[in-house]
């Protein structure tokens, strides 16, 4: 496919690797004209992934317009809480075939929105052109080619198996779904218990409450998923337990060193400052997914306590007491916890 992936962070650039890797012929769009001149010169992006040699024929632009002329797949790359307003300064020059794809994982905090939801009322297009990708993809871990799986999903099966063919490379496996809603809410819910896993980790516990963590994170997630209509068993597939195991255990995580950092004692403005301007989703999202969760009558403890740590100040240390002191349950994966 003629691709263009709209954004040079870590994660874009990954995938702009798999892409030409795959066979197809891609493009990245770059804010900054510097970095688009390391990428076609140096053939590295040294911001974000440095040491990984990106393939001769990978280009960059940082012209909008130039990106996006003539290309069939569009490849969001951008953080969640910036696709609407990077889509809506786009979308005059998105060719009116294309099939838009979103790499994000999060959840809109002014609307409640998923990511196929922004796109779709930005750009109008009809769902068949609209997917996502989310699954266990540490972009470093990717970049140096380890094998790795993911998950395509669109509504429009024809169009996911099309995807999947242009991300198929020898150390990417794609799997297609039809449950874009399941998808999402793995991916965006994911990086909220990873922060709830690194505050763990950073207050010295070990695996047990690490494994306590990702079970009960991902009986929350099926709560909500389910509540908003997804398949349980996308929760159990690679972009629901997959990307949990990954993320709330890898110490590349952003999400889980944002909250290591909180749970060694910083302070939310220190644990910020020590991102360098990579996204932890999972700050933001917490809050989206908590209200998302109360709309719904769904109960999310972990991220309600993740909430209160990054937005209400309260200390990770009663966090803890806050969740062994909840009321004891059966344990179901019901509507309640
Ligand atoms: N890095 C990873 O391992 C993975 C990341 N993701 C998801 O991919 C999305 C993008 O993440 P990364 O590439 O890792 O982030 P990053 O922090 O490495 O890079 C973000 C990119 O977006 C650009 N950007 C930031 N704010 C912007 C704005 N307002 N307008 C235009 N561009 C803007 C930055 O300049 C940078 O190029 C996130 O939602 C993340 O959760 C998903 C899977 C793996
Ligand atoms: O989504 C990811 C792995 O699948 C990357 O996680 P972080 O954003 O926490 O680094």
């Amino acid at each position: 496919m003629r691709a263009v992936v709209m954004g040079s962070g870590s994660w874009g650039t990954a995938v702009a690797k798999i892409l030409v890797d795959a066979g197809n012929e891609v493009t990245m769009w770059a804010r900054r004209p510097e970095l688009a001149e390391q990428i076609n010169t140096r053939h590295e992006n040294g911001d974000y992934l440095p040491g990984i040699a990106l393939p001769a024929g990978l280009t960059a632009v940082s012209s909008v317009e130039e990106a996006l002329a003539g290309r069939e797949l569009v490849v969001c790359a951008v953080p969640s809480q910036s696709l609407r307003e990077n889509l809506t300064q786009w979308r005059e020059f998105l060719p009116a075939d294309a099939v838009l794809l979103s790499l994000a994982k999060g959840v809109e905090i002014s609307t409640g929105d998923r990511m196929s939801q922004v796109m779709k009322e930005v750009t109008g297009f009809d769902d068949s052109q609209i997917a996502v990708l989310s699954g266990p993809n540490l972009a470093r871990e990717i970049a140096e080619e380890q094998p790795a799986a993911t998950v395509i999903a669109c509504s429009d099966e024809a169009v996911a198996q099309r995807i999947q063919q242009a991300f198929a490379a020898s150390y990417f496996r794609p799997y297609t779904n039809t449950d874009v809603v399941g998808t999402e809410i793995g991916g965006a819910a994911k990086n909220v218990i990873a922060l709830a896993c690194g505050m763990a980790a950073g207050m010295g516990f070990g695996e047990n409450t690490l494994a306590t963590l990702i079970t009960r994170g991902l009986a929350e997630t099926i709560r909500l998923g389910t509540a908003l209509g997804a398949d349980i068993t996308t929760l159990a597939g690679l972009a629901g337990i997959g990307d949990l195991v990954a993320t709330c255990s890898s110490p590349l995580s952003r999400n889980r060193t944002f909250g290591a950092r909180l749970g060694e004692g910083a302070s939310l403005e220190e644990a910020q400052a020590a991102t360098n301007g990579q996204v932890a989703e999972g700050v933001k999202s917490c809050r989206s997914v908590r209200n998302l969760a109360r709309e719904h009558g769904v109960e999310m403890p972990l991220t309600e306590a993740v909430y209160q740590v990054c937005h209400e100040g309260l200390d990770v240390q009663d966090m803890v007491g806050m969740l062994l002191g909840r009321t004891t349950k059966p344990e179901v994966y019901g509507a309640t916890d």
